[in-house]
């Protein structure tokens, strides 16, 4: 009836023992009692009764094994109909000598020690499909106690077999997406293990890749080669849920192989990952032939999750293996990625005695659309722009985005005249307008270009000379193409220098202000002071803000010297009327830099309130090309400097293109008409003309308008004349030191309150 022992165990007491045990209790019983027998026949053919509505199976054996007594259960699962049929035969009879060996073995074991044999799990042979016992046995004693045979009991335990596999089986699986396992060899795993949950049943798991609508097969293992090649490339079903479709595919696919003569059904099994986006399916093939273990079902649907799980795992795997290598935002490679091709590259060109072209590209002032349009345009234009470099330089080489709005493009045997061409494409592309939600916008670009081997034996100088000439492009004015020349190695180095000079004359506090006043020429007064910066470089004597100012907006150091221009001059300011001077207003040159930082107000106020100094004597020179590059959020900014009670002037005005409609916006108090307009009087009627116009704008505006850089007589009369009477310039006074501006004031006229 059994066969293979598997395991012993004790069991919680069946059913089938306690009617075993009753069962002898009765026989005993008859046989200690004889004045009963009537009793004991009615009390057997009960319990005859009761043992045969008992699913498990329940027999006794003498001590050659032949059947004394069996339910009805083993019975029928002999393939007889009677007990009678039965009795008196061995397991001989009905299986094969090997298997019925095996359970003589252990009852002649039970017969011969008379110790119970409890709880052995045995694989069945009987049926076709699969099937697993509980046996327990017993010795089965006359009623002196001798052992005259056997009492066996076993259950069918197939169903808790099947679902300690799937545990298992499920475990395992758990196991390997734990350990990493690598998908195609988890996949291929998993369709082993379903085939083995079920005879004449092919499975195949197919996965979604790069192709969009095919799938690709990733493991069959049951599929020879021309059924493989067969259902690899299977398109989805429309619309990726169409399964049906799918399916239909895939049978396709199978019986097109023509391998087999037996007409296969498909099912097809979405395989998704957590998101719910489909990453592939299981296609199970089976034909009227199939048989399938129990549990079958459940184990399928525990795969179909699991292969989800490992999807969803293997695909954050392969982004983190992607990200390692690439910017996220555009999908080009990243500096590590850049430095390995180009290393490549380099290599390559010196085995073919070639050259390689490294261009580095920067967008012109894109701090300005994040700054004014916010990251999220900022995103969306560097996407544009990066599309637009990749659809002109990726046929000719690679490209990397290696910061914020830089770009590296490598082009591989060409020297630089040849990718002189392609370069001045790709600038062209890149300035064509950008739609961006409802803004439409221009982006400029510079372009620095570098050689292999002449400007670079590593992928690092070379990199290091492309970015000086990209800088040099950004120099000549932007929005243009520069080449390396040695000669810019030298000039980076003394900038370098330069900067970390300026660094150390930041820690140092090696800067002084100057002042130069300007004056009301209607009554000769100094109304106002203009604050100049001037470094003492030890050894070196003044430099001026010209040779400085440009370096320290550019490396950041504008931030704390500009900080430190403007607590001096309000000390300063307070210090004069503390001096008992007359109040006059004190003139703070702000840069780009300065202006566009975020804590602008608080460095401002918190300024005034150390110096005690009424904002209104404090006025905020910006130059109106700055205004101009964020207009709604130069405005914006500007009201709020306007609450603090502030004054503000437009530095340069004239130069900076500003239509009257936005000047009308701006919360201001004074203009400075550029020197640029005055150097020239009275020679040039053109300046004349823009000079008067800017002074009678000022006045129908209401504003103040104060002319600089006026160095002669004629000058002033012709300011005077045009109805400007504030002037600054060398006619009255240079800019001075401290001292000398206070004897300045101290001696102007009126001076005193
Ligand atoms: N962000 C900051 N910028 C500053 C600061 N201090 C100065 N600056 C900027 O540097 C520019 C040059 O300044 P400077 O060399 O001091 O030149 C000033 C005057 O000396 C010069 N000037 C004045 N009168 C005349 C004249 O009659 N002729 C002539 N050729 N030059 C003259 O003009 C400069 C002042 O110009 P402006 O500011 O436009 O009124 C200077 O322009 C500032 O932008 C600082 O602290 N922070």
């Amino acid at each position: 009836m059994t066969k293979g022992v598997i395991a012993d165990r004790k069991l919680p007491i069946s059913i089938s023992e306690v009617a075993l045990a009753s069962y002898a209790a009765v026989l005993r019983q008859g046989a200690e009692n004889p004045h009963r027998d009537v009793d004991v026949t009615e009390q057997q053919s009960w319990l005859e009764n009761m043992i045969n509505q008992i699913p498990d199976y329940i027999y006794a054996k003498d001590l050659e094994g032949r059947f004394l007594f069996a339910n009805q259960a083993v019975v029928t699962n002999n393939g007889l109909l009677h007990l009678a049929d039965l009795v008196g035969r061995t397991d001989f009879d009905f299986l094969p000598n090997h298997v019925a060996e095996i359970a003589a073995e252990v009852e002649r074991r039970v017969t011969e020690t008379g110790l119970p044999h409890f709880g052995s799990e045995e694989l069945a042979f009987r049926t076709d499909e699969e099937q697993w016992l509980m046996f327990t046995r017993v010795p089965l004693r006359d009623a002196s106690g001798a052992i005259v045979g056997v009492v066996g009991a076993s259950r069918d335990i197939t169903a808790q077999k099947s679902a300690e596999r799937r545990m298992r089986s499920q475990a395992y699986l758990l196991e390997m997406i734990a350990r990493g396992t690598s998908f195609r060899d988890f996949l291929e795993e998993l369709a082993r293990m379903i085939a083995e949950f079920a005879k004449g049943v092919h499975v195949a798991l197919l996965t979604t890749g790069t192709d969009p609508g095919l799938l690709h097969l990733a493991a069959a293992p049951t599929l020879n080669n021309e059924y493989r090649r067969r259902l690899n490339a299977t398109p989805i079903g429309s619309a990726s849920a169409d399964l049906a479709a799918t399916a239909a595919a895939l049978k396709l696919a199978f019986g097109g192989a023509n391998i087999s003569e037996i007409d296969h059904q498909c099912r097809c099994l979405p395989i998704s990952d957590a998101d719910g986006q489909l990453e592939g399916v299981l296609a199970l093939y089976s034909s009227e032939d199939s048989q399938y273990q129990p549990g079958f079902s459940e184990f399928v649907s525990i795969a179909v999750h699991m292969a989800g799980i490992a999807a969803s795992r293997h695909r954050a795997e392969a982004r983190i293996r992607f990200l390692a290598d690439h910017d996220p935002l555009t999908g080009m490679a990243n500096r590590a990625l850049l430095d390995r091709k180009l290393t490549l590259a380099m290599q390559k060109a010196d085995s073919k005695g070639s050259e390689v072209a490294l261009a580095f590209l920067d967008l012109d002032n894109f701090k300005l659309v994040n700054d004014s349009l916010g990251h999220s345009a900022g995103d969306q234009l560097l996407k544009i722009v990066a599309d637009r470099i990749y659809g002109l330089a990726s046929d000719h080489g690679s490209i990397a985005r290696i910061g914020g709005d830089e770009f590296v493009i490598i082009l591989e045997d060409m020297d630089v005249e040849s990718s002189l061409a392609l370069l001045s494409l790709i600038r062209e592309a890149v300035v064509r307008p950008i739609a961006l939600d409802e803004i439409e916008l221009r982006v400029t670009c510079s372009i620095g270009i570098a050689s292999y081997p002449s400007h670079g034996k590593s992928a690092g100088d070379l990199l290091a000379s492309a970015d000086m000439a990209m800088y040099r492009a950004k120099e000549l004015g932007r929005d243009g193409i520069a080449l390396f020349t040695s000669e810019m190695t030298a000039a980076v180095r003394k900038k370098l220098s330069r900067t970390d000079e300026l660094r150390q004359a930041v820690l140092r506090d090696e800067f002084v202000l100057h002042y130069q006043p300007q004056v009301d020429v209607q009554t000769g007064r100094i109304i106002a002071a203009e604050a100049l910066v001037r470094w003492q470089r030890p050894g070196e004597g003044l430099v001026y803000p010209g040779d400085f100012i440009a370096l320290a907006e550019e490396t950041g150091l504008i931030m704390p010297i500009g900080q430190w221009v403007l607590k001096t001059a309000c000390r300063q300011a307070r210090a004069w009327q503390d001096q008992g001077l007359r109040p006059i207003r004190i003139s703070v040159n702000v840069s780009a830099r300065q202006f566009q930082e975020e804590r602008l107000i608080e460095t401002v106020a918190d300024a005034l309130h150390e110096a005690g100094l009424d904002p209104s004597w404090l006025e905020l020179e910006i130059t109106e090309s700055l205004i101009m590059k964020d207009l709604s959020g130069s405005i914006a900014r500007m009201h709020e400097l306007q609450k603090l009670g502030v004054k503000l002037a437009v530095d340069d005005f004239g130069t900076g293109y500003s239509s009257l409609s936005a000047l009308k916006r701006f919360p201001l108090s004074r203009l400075k008409v550029d020197r640029s307009f005055i150097a020239d009087i009275p020679h040039d009627a053109d300046d004349m003309a823009i000079t008067s116009a800017i002074i009678s704008l000022a006045q129908k505006m209401g504003l103040e308008v104060v002319a600089e850089g006026v160095e002669t007589e004629e000058q002033a009369r012709f300011l005077i004349e045009s109805g400007c009477n504030q002037i600054q310039g060398y006619l009255y006074s240079r800019p001075v030191e401290e001292e000398r501006f206070s004897r300045l004031l101290e001696g102007n006229g009126c001076d005193h309150r």
